[in-house]
């Protein structure tokens, strides 16, 4: 079993609320906020005085015993005005501040989410809105709904809501581009689930700031509206009113400005200072969550380490001609949306997996690899579509499906590994509790029963403590150890056949190797179709019976991986298999097949490689080259295919330059 990194039992992020509260200042703050709630709503009981009840014989005095605070021009109590007149001043406020939580922070987290249509319109309106002068349509507003100031506070918090929304909208579309929200699409949990328990928490410190930064400025426009007059009608105090009061008779009585303003300038204080803490403290936790750069340590406990004499194991078996295929790819287009228009990115492409048989697909960097593996989930980016072709599931035909039919395939029957477990697991959540949910969501039952099982599975992928790694988020992990739980991931939902997407790039070769193993064995063990993405011909030729080549969007070659590597039937597998790292002789350059993949707007008519061919004639270049059958069981897209592999041509097919 993999050891288990010393990191893991540093760096565990608190929970927000608690990472807020041991800070001294934001503590300061959320207790004097407390304080100015409880007063204003206790006030009927604790207030000296009545609100409005005159003592004649003591104005404008100063602070005494009788009046802690002082009297006003009318001999009225200051403490006991500023009590009663705590509490409308803190109702407006928070009026206006929730109706920018409700409106700004839900329509802004809205948009970042669903994106597309509703997003467009959102766009649009924050514009218009934003135009919108907030201080004269308020004042237009009173004008006409008269001292009915919670409306109008209502109505601030929905001209201020468009500049909130669009801060929150952006916080979660980074958040929804997040490689783990992708993971857990792929994982097959539903919308409203991805939202609440993944998206929510990451942009909650986000709007918490805004929403405590309007909060304070709530409290002073609706002192300011109350100084001009717009405030409750005398004699019923509010802080804004107070302070006009107070101003009246400034040179007879100064102080009585001081128990208004500090009372109102400290709430606003409170208010930024609190929302700078859970700044702060998300900014804390997003450092500590952010998976740093992948630590694959070559683990070199007993049972991963490869063994001598089995660092080349068997194959797992080929699907038999007779058998019928889990997964039938026939002719499948993928059209997706960039700078030149909705582009074909994958063209024509047939593909086969049979039940328990690993398949490998490999091509250079941009040849639509993962753009095939994620039309299988149904999960193109943008706007993207299979514009032609059928992809059959297990008879199901899902181009063209309902898609509550692809979804509910994801993660349940189809899985997806890819090649960055550390950012496609949730930072925030413990590994265990990432298995546990899709445990649940899958096969039902009690959440320890899912705990239990989330354990069981990082057991089989041979974490060693499974236990304790599955209390572990994901920074906390080696990059072999996150890749290991990635993989159990994918397995929660028992799987009929996983697409592993470049699993072991970003490993180093120690690590890569058992992950490898650990792959063929749950393949073995479960009888797992796997799809095996990858650049390197040494995991295709260790994992794969069969394998398919592809070039600029298209399959340009197929067939069993031992006959294709000894006798490839298309200049391109003979050029990639040419210039592969192994193949390269002691101090020779690594060679590389001359020029580069086309982009997919400058695919040429006839064959795509044509252009760094060197065997190319102008036929190939005329018209678009079919699937041929060379021999049985392999399939090329070269017209010279049968003379390839013949003294000088098969020189020249696999010419290279250093
Ligand atoms: N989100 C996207 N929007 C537009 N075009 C995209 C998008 N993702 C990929 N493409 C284009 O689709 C084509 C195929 O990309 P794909 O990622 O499938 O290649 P790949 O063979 O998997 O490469 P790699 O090995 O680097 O992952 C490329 O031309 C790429 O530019």
């Amino acid at each position: 079993m993999t050891e288990l990194p010393s990191a893991v039992r540093r760096h565990r992020p608190a929970p927000m609320v608690r990472t807020v509260l041991r800070r001294p200042a934001a503590l300061v703050c959320l207790a004097y906020l407390a304080l100015l709630v409880l007063a204003s709503l206790a006030a009927p009981w604790l207030a000296p005085h009545g609100p409005t009840a005159t003592d004649l014989d003591h104005v404008l005095t100063g602070p005494g015993a009788a009046h802690p605070l002082g009297t006003d021009n009318l001999g009225r109590d200051v403490l006991s005005r500023l009590m009663y007149g705590g509490r409308p001043s803190l109702i407006d406020a928070a009026v206006a501040a929730s109706t920018v939580l409700v409106v700004g922070a839900g329509c802004g987290v809205t948009a970042g989410f669903l994106g597309g249509w509703f997003d467009r319109v959102f766009s649009w309106a924050v514009d218009v809105m934003l135009a919108i002068p907030v201080l004269v349509t308020l004042l237009v507003v009173l004008a006409v709904v008269g001292d009915h100031q919670v409306l109008a506070m209502a109505v601030l918090g929905v001209l201020v809501s468009p500049g909130v929304a669009r801060v929150v909208r952006g916080a979660t579309l980074a958040v929804r581009q997040e490689l783990y929200v992708a993971a857990a699409r792929v994982s097959g949990l539903g919308r409203r689930h991805i939202l609440v328990r993944h998206v929510l928490p990451r942009v909650a410190g986000p709007v918490v700031v805004q929403v405590s930064l309007f909060a304070g400025g709530a409290l002073m426009i609706d002192a300011g509206l109350s100084y001009l007059g717009f405030g409750a009608d005398p004699p019923t105090p509010t802080w804004g009113n107070m302070i006009a009061d107070a101003a009246a008779v400034t040179d007879r009585q100064p102080w009585l400005l001081a128990p208004p303003g500090v009372v109102l300038g400290l709430a606003i204080l409170a208010c930024g200072v609190l929302g700078d803490a859970v700044r702060d403290a998300g900014a804390g936790r997003s450092t500590t969550a952010t998976p740093p750069a992948p630590r694959s340590r070559p683990s070199r406990s007993r049972a991963s380490r490869p063994r001598k004499g089995t660092s080349h194991p068997p194959v797992p078996a080929s699907r038999t001609d007779s058998s019928p295929a889990l997964l039938s790819i026939h002719d499948a287009t993928v059209a997706l949306p960039g700078p030149h228009g909705m582009t074909t990115v994958v063209e024509g492409v047939d593909l086969d997996i049979g039940p328990g048989e690993t398949v490998g697909l490999v091509g250079e960097s941009g040849c639509g690899k993962s753009v095939t593996g994620r039309a299988i989930l149904g999960l193109l980016p943008g706007r993207g579509e299979i514009t032609e072709g059928s992809i059959v599931f297990d008879g199901t035909e899902l181009v063209g499906a309902d898609p509550r039919t692809v979804r509910a395939l994801r993660g349940r029957r189809i899985a997806l590994v890819s090649q960055t477990p550390l950012t496609s697991l949730d930072p925030v959540i413990p590994v265990g509790g990432q298995i546990a949910e899709l445990v649940r969501r899958h096969h039902g039952g009690t959440r320890r029963a899912a705990r239990a099982r989330a354990v069981e599975l990082l057991r089989a992928v041979r974490v060693a403590e499974p236990e304790h790694v599955a209390t572990c988020h994901v920074h906390e992990l080696s990059g072999g150890m996150a890749q290991r739980a990635a993989i159990a991931l994918a397995l929660a939902g028992e799987p009929d056949l996983l697409i592993a997407d470049e699993p072991t790039t970003a490993l180093d070769a120690g690590v890569r190797a058992e992950v490898l193993d650990l792959l063929r064995q749950v393949q073995r063990e479960r009888g797992l179709a796997v799809l095996l993405i990858s650049h390197d011909w040494k995991v295709i030729s260790r994992m794969c019976r069969r394998t398919y080549v592809m070039y600029a969007g298209q399959v340009v070659e197929s067939g069993p991986t031992a006959d294709l590597l000894a006798h490839p039937r298309h200049p391109y597998t003979a050029g990639l298999l040419a210039s592969a790292p192994g193949r390269a002789a002691p101090r020779e350059p690594l060679r590389a097949i001359p020029g580069t993949v086309p982009a997919p707007h400058e695919w040429p008519p006839g064959c795509h490689f044509a252009a760094r061919c060197a065997l190319a004639t102008p036929a190939c270049a005329a018209a678009a080259v079919p699937l041929l059958e060379p021999a049985p069981d392999r399939g090329t897209r070269c017209l010279r295919h049968t003379e390839l592999g013949k003294g000088d041509d098969r020189d020249r097919a696999t010419a290279v330059r250093s």
